[in-house]
């Protein structure tokens, strides 16, 4: 039998002073990873600190030629944002294939990007447009958040503040998603950026997590069209292969999740 102390911090200074005084404690967001973990007894943490009512947390930041979400905006807030359907409409749809409502009412962005679960949605987003990771300490860049399984670059008392993407020329989302607890078999985030970079990021797909995928970034930065990945072979190295499907399926998802991904994009 153990017992966790709950507190609700008002500032983001005041949670991370909670979080200094308890011996294992836990941030706490929408909820929807941690407390099913904490009802699994797979972690049992001291303290939680609730940081999903914190003002300076919540709210979206359309500016120029980025948009920011701050980290306890909910997916659904996000969803209803008319920024983000007008800036960047593939953040829109990926968010409506997430979950169910129930998910998408308590859910955040900076949870689901803090959990990097290798089958969650946004990682692939923030991956794919090369977004910025804001915290209380530092600025990350994507490429050096992303660590492994349910690994980030975040360090002990640090929270992630906002997400800040780049809006880009072009961009899509398409996941076969897992009928029963809608997260992705696979699902694949393509971008065109302004620089004129091309970046594809895979979620659900790999034993190390969310990751890029070269050989349908090269293949689209020669032509930007579905058909240009007819004859792409993706490899199965390194995919997962378990009860919904073998690596070479997961491969072969990659490619025709990429080619829905920008015949949506246009
Ligand atoms: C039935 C079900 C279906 C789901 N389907 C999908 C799906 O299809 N796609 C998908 O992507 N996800 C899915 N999820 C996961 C969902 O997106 C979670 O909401 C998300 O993974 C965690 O976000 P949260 O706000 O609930 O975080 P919490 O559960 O509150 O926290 C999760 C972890 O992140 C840490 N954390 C939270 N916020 C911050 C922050 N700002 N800074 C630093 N650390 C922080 C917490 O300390 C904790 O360790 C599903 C979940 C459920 C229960």
């Amino acid at each position: 039998m153990y017992s966790t102390n709950y507190h609700r911090a008002s500032s983001v200074d005041e949670a991370v002073a909670l979080f200094g005084k308890g011996s294992d404690p836990k941030f706490l967001a929408g909820g929807h990873t941690l407390l099913p973990v904490m009802k699994q007894r797979l972690t049992a943490p001291s303290d939680v600190i609730d940081i999903a009512k914190i003002p300076g947390l919540i709210g979206i930041e359309a500016s120029g030629d980025s948009l920011t979400i701050k980290a306890a905006t909910t997916y659904y807030d996000i969803l209803s944002n008319a920024d983000v359907k007008r800036m960047i409409p593939a953040i829109a749809h990926l968010t409506s294939v997430l979950g169910d409502p129930a998910v998408r009412y308590r859910g955040t962005i900076g949870g689901s990007v803090a959990t990097n679960d290798p089958a969650a949605d946004y990682p692939a987003a923030v991956l794919a447009l090369n977004a910025t990771v804001k915290t209380n300490k530092r600025e990350i860049p994507a490429d050096q958040f992303f660590k492994g399984l349910f690994m980030t670059a975040l360090e002990d008392n640090e929270i992630i503040t906002a997400i800040s993407f780049p809006v880009p020329e072009k961009a899509g989302y398409s996941k076969m998603r897992n009928p029963a607890s809608r997260f992705a078999l696979t699902g694949v985030f393509v971008a065109k950026l302004k620089s004129g970079e091309i970046r594809v990021a895979a979620t659900g797909a790999s034993q190390n997590g969310v990751m890029r995928v070269p050989v349908i970034e090269e293949a689209l930065k020669a032509n930007w069209s579905a058909s240009a990945l007819d004859g792409v072979k993706v490899s199965d190295d390194g995919l997962i292969e378990d009860i919904h499907g073998t690596s070479d399926y997961r491969a072969n998802l990659i490619k025709v999740m990429a080619q829905r991904a920008v015949d949506s994009a246009g």
